[in-house]
């Protein structure tokens, strides 16, 4: 089963993903962008800001999910998988493009291997600007807090708008109630 946990800067992923290891010994763990060879050289050119264009940025970031579902997600369909981020992040960060657009070239990219189950973490926006502010911004979180927002909000129309089944956590909570909610909701059948 193929679990994507999602959510905008900050909203907790890697937090959750570092308990998760201990949870699901026998799972695959693994990221977008970089989780392969390929993807780690083209998540530091984007987060660089090297592409000037938003398409060309969009590109980068579907090469990096066209080869993580070649080397990693293919491979061990048959296993557990869980990916911090998947190709809602990638609809949802391409804010200035056409949905349904995004949503074709996403399933060539991944040869239509989805999620099966997806994982939105959500934040509030007082939550983000105190998270943030405690960290170095990359090129992208330097894009601001609406900008942030927005892109969360996106995430959820189009986790709404496919049939996938999902979970919306309040990333707020504590972080051992948060993870208990990813555990019931990853061990549901
Ligand atoms: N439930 C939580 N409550 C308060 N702070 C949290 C919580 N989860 C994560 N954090 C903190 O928020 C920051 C971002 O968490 P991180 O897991 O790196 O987010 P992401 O991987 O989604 O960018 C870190 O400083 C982390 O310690
Ligand atoms: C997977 C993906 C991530 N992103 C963005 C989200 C992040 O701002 C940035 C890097 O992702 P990530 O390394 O997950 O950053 P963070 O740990 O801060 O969430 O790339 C896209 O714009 N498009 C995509 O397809």
């Amino acid at each position: 089963m193929y679990v994507s946990i999602e959510g905008i800067d900050t909203a907790g992923k890697s937090t959750q993903l570092e308990i998760l290891r201990n949870k699901f010994k026998n799972a695959i763990f693994t990221k977008e962008p970089g989780g392969t060879v390929l993807g780690s050289k083209l998540r530091q050119i984007i987060l660089n800001g090297e592409a000037n264009s938003n398409i060309a940025e969009m590109f980068l970031f579907l090469a990096d999910r066209a080869e993580h579902t070649q080397e990693i997600i293919i491979p061990n369909l048959d296993k557990l998988i869980i990916s911090d981020r998947s190709f809602i992040s990638g609809i949802a960060y391409a804010k200035d493009e056409n949905i349904e657009k995004l949503l074709e070239l996403n399933r060539f990219a991944t040869q239509n291997n989805f999620p099966n189950k997806i994982i939105l973490l959500e934040l509030s926006k007082d939550e983000l600007i105190n998270r943030l502010s405690k960290k170095e911004n990359d090129s992208i979180e330097k894009r601001g807090i609406d900008y942030l927002m927005s892109i969360q909000s996106r995430m959820k129309e189009v986790i709404k708008s496919i049939k996938i089944e999902h979970i919306f956590i309040d990333a707020g909570q504590k972080i051992e109630e948060i993870e208990k909610q990813i555990e019931d909701f990853i061990n549901a059948k």
